[in-house]
């Protein structure tokens, strides 16, 4: 007590302290509290992050994004064999703004995907007698039918002879950009002394020659060739990734040009041939200018106009393709078209830009073009083929769906089979049109094939732009044309033929006569190169297997089923081209469901697995946004009218719109289809090197 009483203030600082030291225990258990309570938050916080983050983390990295389900998936298990064995290692600059000319350092992760000299890619494995090179047979191990009796049988004459709604454009368009995205070369046999060997005259020892395996037995009654006992018909196998020092297992095939939808058939697949086709001036491609003036690829042989008029095809072109550049007349004109654009843009940057290299200018001009043809491709020509609706659904009108893991390597069943399809739109006649809508001359398949000398004479290059637009094209049907079914590459002495009468008369008097039919060269070439039977390639692309002819009947006609029934043994042999040739079209497409399954998976390759297609952003080389606005607007006809004098051309440049009926639809050149380069003004932010 006294203690207390003694020290009052130390009592009440005792009472004091007793009540603080109270009231400092409250409060370190409040902060401990508080203190705890905010780890204990903090922890969850940090723990709910962590998971969150993980979570999605581990979505993004093994959850596949969300399929597609019209989308197929290759199951072919040979795929990388190439990459594993023969792929060279490639150093790629991640910063380069341009493509390089074989395709390369398109995937920076898989430089080689895509580029030229690498392999087709497979959707199934491949279907060959020993698992490796020999020709299938049927399944209870005969023979498969004679591909000209398929052709006899069940395509040739029937014909069907109705116009089509698209224009003749629309044949010379898609081979262009199917010489774009392949090329496989035959492997020709030669003699010592250099000339290819001649299948037939070897008949009775051709089994030692493998590759002349193809060679076709056309039957004896055979109402064309059995006319004068040509009863063969020789055709080489492709060449095969040996032959490029890669030997494989299966037999793979090369794509000589790059994959990609680059314009290789104007620049060349590699970059020597690249540089070759170039000026070194200007930017501007190589190029030869024609009697009148006109811009032309450069001529490999010149010749007199004398000896051109005197009907033999002496003119060849050089161009980046050199294996179908010089075809045929619509090919060649379409070569002509680009490497015109590519020195017409050529001209209108370096006007803008004077102080860019030669360097700068051939680049931005190759772009611009490559983007033309990939915009048009996909948003004009596309839709008329595999149909508006399927190709939204698809997925391949979003922009900018890069993506590195698609391979864009072209595919076995659409370079082989798919695209070839499109075989049947070629016409038999080509029209020469004048500006007042008047065919001046018009010349027959053998005329315009392996002959491309009509093209620099007089003004011959704007009338057949103009027969192109104004003629309806062929319909999309199962039958080639007659023509192309009898008398491909006829020639006589190596000239062309003139006329159908002269082939006739010739034809009866001449046993060598040594024309081809194309329909049963494409159905070999799908044996050759080991393409499944229709059946697996349509189960493929999600349409039941059929297990017997009548099952077919959900995607053909029954009395092609009846026909087929009679020529193969089962429904498990049916040649992959023949069965989709007789698919009935899709709604809204211009060919069958299985068809159109190959042509969109190829085409969304083609978009998906370019890191340099034209509407991909946030690469070194995308276009701004005001140039990629400038793109969009460039049609065919724009080029077009850049390029020629055609003056009228219309929006839907692939659609036959008669003048008479609908004047409004065609617009004049120079007032609607202009090109301005301003946005490619150096001042405007872009480029430089
Ligand atoms: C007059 C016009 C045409 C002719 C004479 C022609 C002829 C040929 C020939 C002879 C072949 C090589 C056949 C072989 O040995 O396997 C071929 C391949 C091919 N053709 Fe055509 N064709 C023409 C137009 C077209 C058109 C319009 C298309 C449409 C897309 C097309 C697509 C293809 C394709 C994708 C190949 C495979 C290319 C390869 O990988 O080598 N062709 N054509
Ligand atoms: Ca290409």
């Amino acid at each position: 007590m006294k203690l207390f009483s003694q020290t009052d203030e130390t009592q009440s600082l005792l009472k004091n302290s007793k009540l603080s030291i109270n009231w400092n225990k409250k409060v370190l258990k409040w902060t401990f509290s508080i203190v705890l309570f905010g780890l204990l938050l903090l922890c969850a916080i940090y723990i709910i992050h962590v998971f969150t983050k993980n979570k999605i983390q581990l979505e993004s990295n093994t959850t596949p994004k969300k399929k597609n389900a019209l989308h197929i998936a290759s199951i072919a298990t040979t795929n990388d064999e190439f990459l594993k064995k023969c792929a060279t290692i490639v150093k790629c600059d991640p910063n380069a703004k341009y493509r390089s000319a074989n395709g390369s350092c398109n995937n920076l992760e898989i430089p080689t995907w895509g580029a030229s000299k690498t392999p087709m890619l497979r959707m199934i494995d491949a279907n060959y007698d020993d698992g490796y090179y020999k020709l299938r047979l049927q399944t209870n191990g005969k023979e498969l039918p004679v591909p000209r009796v398929i052709n006899l049988n069940v395509f040739l004459n029937h014909e069907i002879y109705r116009g089509d709604e698209n224009n003749v454009l629309l044949f010379p368009f898609s081979q262009s950009l199917a010489h774009d995205i392949s090329g496989i070369p035959n492997h020709v046999l030669t003699e010592k002394n250099g000339s290819s060997i001649d299948c037939c005259s070897i008949k009775n020892k051709i089994k030692e020659y493998p590759l002349c395996e193809l060679t076709i037995d056309n039957p004896p009654d055979d109402p064309v060739f059995g006319v004068n006992n040509r009863t063969c018909t020789t055709l080489f196998r492709a060449l095969t990734s040996k032959e490029y020092g890669c030997p494989l297992y299966p037999a793979t095939f090369v794509n000589a040009n790059s994959h990609f939808i680059d314009a290789s058939e104007v620049y060349g697949s590699n970059e020597s041939y690249a540089l070759h086709l170039r000026s070194m001036d200007g930017g501007r491609l190589n190029f030869s200018v024609s009697d009148n003036g006109q811009m032309f690829c450069p001529f490999l042989s010149q010749q007199s106009k004398e000896v051109l008029i005197g009907n033999q095809s002496s003119i060849e072109y050089d161009t980046g393709d050199p294996n179908n550049g010089n075809q045929n007349l619509g090919i060649t004109a379409m070569q002509t078209l680009f490497l015109r654009f590519h020195n017409y843009i050529a001209s209108k940057l370096s006007s803008l830009n004077p102080f860019w290299t030669d360097e700068i200018v051939y680049q931005e001009s190759r772009r611009i073009v490559i983007a033309t043809i990939q915009r048009i491709a996909f948003e004009d020509y596309l839709p008329i083929i595999i149909g508006e609706d399927f190709q939204e659904l698809y997925g391949l009108n979003k922009p900018n769906i890069y993506d590195p893991s698609i391979n864009p390597s072209t595919s076995q069943e659409f370079s082989t089979a798919a695209f070839r399809v499109l075989h049947t739109i070629i016409p038999v006649q080509l029209n020469f049109m004048n500006k007042d809508y008047k065919i001046e001359n018009s010349v027959i398949i053998t005329d315009w094939i392996l002959n491309a000398d009509l093209i620099p004479l007089d003004n011959n290059f704007d009338k057949l732009l103009k027969g192109f637009i104004e003629t309806p094209g062929r319909m999309v049907q199962p039958s080639y044309n007659f023509y192309l079914s009898n008398y491909l590459f006829a020639r006589i002495n190596d000239y062309p033929l003139k006329a159908r009468e002269v082939l006739d008369s010739v034809f009866l008097e001449n046993p060598k006569y040594n024309s081809r039919d194309q329909l049963s060269i494409d159905i070999l070439r799908g044996r050759d190169v080991g393409l499944q039977p229709y059946n697996r390639v349509r189960h493929l692309c999600g349409y039941p297997l059929a297990k017997d002819f009548e099952d077919l009947e959900d995607l053909l006609h029954p009395k092609d089923t009846a026909k087929l029934k009679e020529l193969y043994d089962s429904v498990n042999d049916i040649d992959l081209i023949v069965g989709l040739l007789l698919e009935k079209h899709s709604d809204g497409a211009i060919v069958g469901p299985t068809t159109r399954c190959l042509i969109a998976d190829s085409f969304y390759r083609y978009k998906a697995g370019d890191r340099f297609f034209y509407d991909v952003q946030g690469q070194p080389g995308s276009f701004t946004k005001d140039q990629l606005k400038e793109i969009k607007k460039i049609t065919l006809g724009h080029v077009i009218c850049a390029t020629s004098n055609v003056d009228h051309v219309q929006k839907d440049i692939f659609k036959t719109i008669d003048h008479n009926l609908f004047p409004t639809i065609k617009q004049k050149c120079d007032k609607e289809f202009n090109l301005d380069f301003k946005n490619w003004a150096e001042s405007n932010g872009r480029p430089e090197l």
